[in-house]
């Protein structure tokens, strides 16, 4: 047990029980409970208390600090919180995700703090959950669901917009994916197999053999040409609102729209209008600008089933998890041997 160089943990691993079991007896490890704790204040709080403690004590300072799944209501991961960790000399941070937009990297690297996301770890569950969408946008299926449990089974052909819309079959159909980085390929492999033609778009164009069947093409090729657009990319500045007005006009009429990575990579006004004006058929979302809060737009009743919506869950499955906790595991053990962690975001001077 290496009391000199202990670590913060804000809450515990809930998947890979034993690996972390003989996480917790290789080093020295603090808890912060989850208990409680409901918002990002709460953390800060808890995070300057436990310094705090510990600097009092004359205990050697925190070199680490991690956090897993499910803490996304705590973000963001930004110097307002970490700073009193980073003072201390803590240079390295790990927590449970691809996308990292909700943690301050830059901020870290200029502290000399390595940040380490878990960037493999939800690929096959999130391209799964793509595929759901694609499928659940193209077939009528929340509206069957909601029809058959009401005892109404396809509608009443007498009542005028009613009955259930027929459903229309992906074969064929080109995918257009905006963001070919590990689940953007995963779900062109997976699109393929259902004979889906496929086209991509990318800050730059992937090795051939990488791209499992997608040709790339420019923005404007994909929007003008897509019967089914994906967003699979991360949200940056420059993805901010990619997909807004200009774009939608530019798309084909009937166009399904789907959206697995972050809300505010699509203005969800102009959304709006694209689907009331007809252009988008029907849209599939796993993730929304503000979240939890959904734009009350999306749930105009005019637009009914043709808004899916999920709560953020298609990367969160149970395997997606357990492999994210273990990438979070060897990140740390890497810190720890003085490595350089193969799954560093950023490039900080150490
Ligand atoms: O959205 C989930 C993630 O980025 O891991």
């Amino acid at each position: 047990m290496a009391e000199e160089r202990p670590i913060l943990a804000l809450g515990s691993a809930a998947f890979a029980i034993s690996e972390y079991a003989a996480v917790l007896e290789r080093y020295q490890i603090d808890t912060i409970p989850l208990a409680g704790l409901t918002n990002n204040a709460g953390v800060t709080k808890a995070v300057a208390d436990a310094v705090a403690t510990r600097t009092a004590s004359g205990k050697s300072p925190y070199v680490a600090f991690i956090w897993f799944f499910g803490t996304g209501r705590f973000s963001p991961f930004d110097a307002n919180m970490l700073l009193p960790l980073t003072q201390n000399g803590c240079r390295f941070f790990s927590g449970g995700g691809a996308g990292y937009d909700d943690v301050g990297t830059e901020w870290m690297t200029s502290e000399g703090a390595y940040y380490c996301n878990t960037p493999t770890a939800i690929t096959a569950s999130t391209a799964n959950g793509a595929l759901m969408l694609i499928l659940t946008a193209t077939r009528p299926l929340t509206q069957g669901e909601i029809y058959t449990k009401a005892g109404k089974w396809r509608g009443d052909a007498a009542i005028p917009g009613d009955l259930i819309p027929y459903g229309e079959d992906i074969e064929g159909m080109t995918l257009g994916i905006i963001g070919m980085g590990s689940i953007g390929k995963a779900l062109a492999a997976r699109a393929q197999a259902c004979g889906m033609k496929l086209i991509y778009n990318n800050r730059r164009r992937i090795p051939q053999s990488e791209e499992n069947g997608a040709r790339y093409v420019s923005m404007d090729v994909l929007l003008a040409t897509s019967d089914v657009i994906s967003v699979n990319c991360p949200l940056t500045e420059s993805t901010r609102h990619l997909l807004g007005r200009t774009e939608f006009s530019k798309m084909k009429t009937g166009v399904f729209i789907v959206n697995t990575a972050r809300g505010a990579i699509i203005d969800e006004e102009a959304l709006v209008e694209a689907l009331k004006s007809g252009k988008v058929s029907r849209v599939g979302l796993d993730v929304v600008e503000h979240e939890p809060k959904i734009n009350p737009g999306l749930l105009d009743p005019s637009l009914s089933y043709r808004v899916i919506l999920q709560p953020h869950t298609t990367g969160r499955t149970t395997q997606a998890f357990h492999k994210g906790e273990l990438q979070i595991i060897k990140s740390l053990d890497e810190f720890m041997r003085g490595e350089r962690p193969e799954y560093a975001v950023n490039d900080p001077k150490i």
